[in-house]
């Protein structure tokens, strides 16, 4: 099949090469002149493991190729839109220029019986306003909404081998065009769920939401540890036992951050609110600010530490993003503790394998080094805030040799606190 990929940042590039490996015809569309040459040359503008190679493969084939063209676009049976959809800048609402941009555009160059299908996560009711939009305009293309469930770090496996695809139409020929780009995963027994738009659209929001909920119901149990003396983490491994609850995102710590959970909550609650329907969600805003204290607890604990304040002391930041595999930083819990050590005069040294040119970025004024080593040197604190694999095996007694002081905050309860007391130091986790 011919397919357009309408924005390829993270969920566009991943789709448009996971696209071609699946054997159709791609071409990938950005607004960034900057974006589309880099991976037009084979380069992934962002770090995610599995792309580039698959990158290289699939410019190789001659399935791939990249455009700022809209016109690039015109013979695409199928057409993704995967542009941004941000927090607004003075509000909680999903700012949604981005997919009307891109629609218009669509619009002017999509055939008649080719199907646009959404991928951006929207808030319920932008796809039947999307809709009406295509046919007053006179245009015969289908509509969808086809939410992505990726998680970044595992991207390509979860496109090429997604847990479920959902598909929310209005008529047949969707179905039938989307079951011909999906037939590969489909045939190994992939779940295809086919709703209305609305409930499409709704599915990926409830899954973040729920998915954020999880992480500050356990962030929730740790404050109260923290009162109590209990562990977290014993209490997450003993509650995940029951298959109802389950044990993953049960990790008690700095919270969620990323480009995705911290907005959709904060876009459902402002579209819940628009439908008269606020109460209904009214539980997410505690589930956000459960998210927020999480940032300020870590904060808190370096102040006492420290003997009451962090001016001019020294303190390791180990990570940056907002997760470990991943370059990303945006609301990024790893990279705002550290602005707010800075902010509270400590002197931080921030390091993390992949994520400081993105942090430097939106944070000239922090000091970064590349290597974990360097920024332990004269710490008299070291602080781990997103749990790389290469903080979690850091041997705690050459840690202590090269720090001033034997003191560590574990932000995301990803060390063994035993083996860091042994070494001398005052370990303090959350909630544990
Ligand atoms: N990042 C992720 O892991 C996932 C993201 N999503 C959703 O996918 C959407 C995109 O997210 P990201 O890829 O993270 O955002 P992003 O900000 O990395 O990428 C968006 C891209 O759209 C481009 N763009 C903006 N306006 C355009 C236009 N009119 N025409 C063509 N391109 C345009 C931008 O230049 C940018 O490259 C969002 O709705 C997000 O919630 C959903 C699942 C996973
Ligand atoms: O809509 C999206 O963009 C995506 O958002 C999340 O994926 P992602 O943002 O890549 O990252 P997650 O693995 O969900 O982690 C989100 C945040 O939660 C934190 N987290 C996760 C799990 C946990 O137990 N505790 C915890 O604090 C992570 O450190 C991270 O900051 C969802 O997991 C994806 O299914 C979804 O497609």
């Amino acid at each position: 099949m011919r397919i357009s990929v309408i924005g390829c940042g993270y969920l566009g590039a991943v789709h448009a090469t996971a696209m071609a490996k699946l054997g159709h015809d791609v071409v990938g569309i950005d607004t960034d002149a900057a974006k589309i040459a880099k991976l037009a040359s084979g380069v992934a503008p962002f770090f995610e493991p599995g792309l580039p190679e698959l990158l290289d493969e699939a410019l190789s084939t001659g399935r791939l190729r990249f455009s700022t063209s809209f016109a690039d676009a015109a013979d695409a049976d199928v057409h993704f839109l995967a542009v941004g959809t941000p927090q607004q800048h003075d509000g909680d609402a999903a700012d949604l220029r981005f997919v009307y941009a891109a629609i218009d555009a669509l619009i002017g160059v999509a055939r008649p019986g080719s199907l646009i299908a959404g991928k951006s996560t929207v808030p319920v009711g932008t796809a039947a306003a999307l809709a009406e939009r295509i046919r007053e305009a006179g245009s015969g293309a289908l509509l969808a909404w086809n939410p992505e469930f990726l998680r970044e770090g595992f991207a390509v496996a979860d496109t090429l081998t997604p847990d479920r695809i959902v598909y929310g139409v209005t008529d047949e020929r969707a179905t039938a065009l989307l079951d011909e780009v999906y037939a590969q995963p489909l045939a190994t027994g992939t779940p295809r769920i086919v709703t209305d738009l609305a409930t499409a659209e709704l599915v990926k929001t409830a899954a973040n939401a729920f998915l954020a909920t999880k992480i500050s119901f356990i962030n929730a149990m740790a404050e109260i540890a923290e009162t109590t003396g209990a562990d977290v983490t014993t209490l997450a491994d003993a509650i995940g036992h029951d298959a109802r609850i389950g044990r993953r995102f049960l990790n008690a710590g700095i919270g969620f951050g990323g480009g995705c959970l911290p907005k959709d909550i904060r876009a459902f609650t402002a579209r819940a609110e628009e439908l008269g329907r606020g109460e209904s969600v009214a539980f997410l805003r505690q589930v956000d600010a459960i998210n927020l204290r999480r940032r300020e607890r870590v904060v808190d604990l370096a102040v006492e530490m420290l003997g009451g304040s962090v001016y001019e002391r020294r303190i390791a930041v180990l990570g940056l993003t907002f997760k470990p595999d991943s370059d990303d930083v945006r609301d990024s819990p790893a990279l705002d503790v550290a602005e707010r050590l800075n902010g509270l005069g400590a002197s931080v040294v921030a390091t993390d394998p992949e994520g400081i040119a993105n942090a430097q970025a939106k944070h000239p004024q922090l000091t970064y080094v590349a290597d974990v080593s360097e920024a332990l040197r004269g710490a008299e604190l070291a602080v781990l805030v997103t749990e790389w694999g290469e903080y979690r095996s850091l041997d705690p007694e050459q840690t202590a040799a090269l720090m001033d002081s034997a003191r560590i905050i574990d932000g995301r309860n990803a060390l063994e606190p035993a083996a860091w007391r042994a070494a001398g130091f005052e370990y303090r986790g959350l909630g544990r």
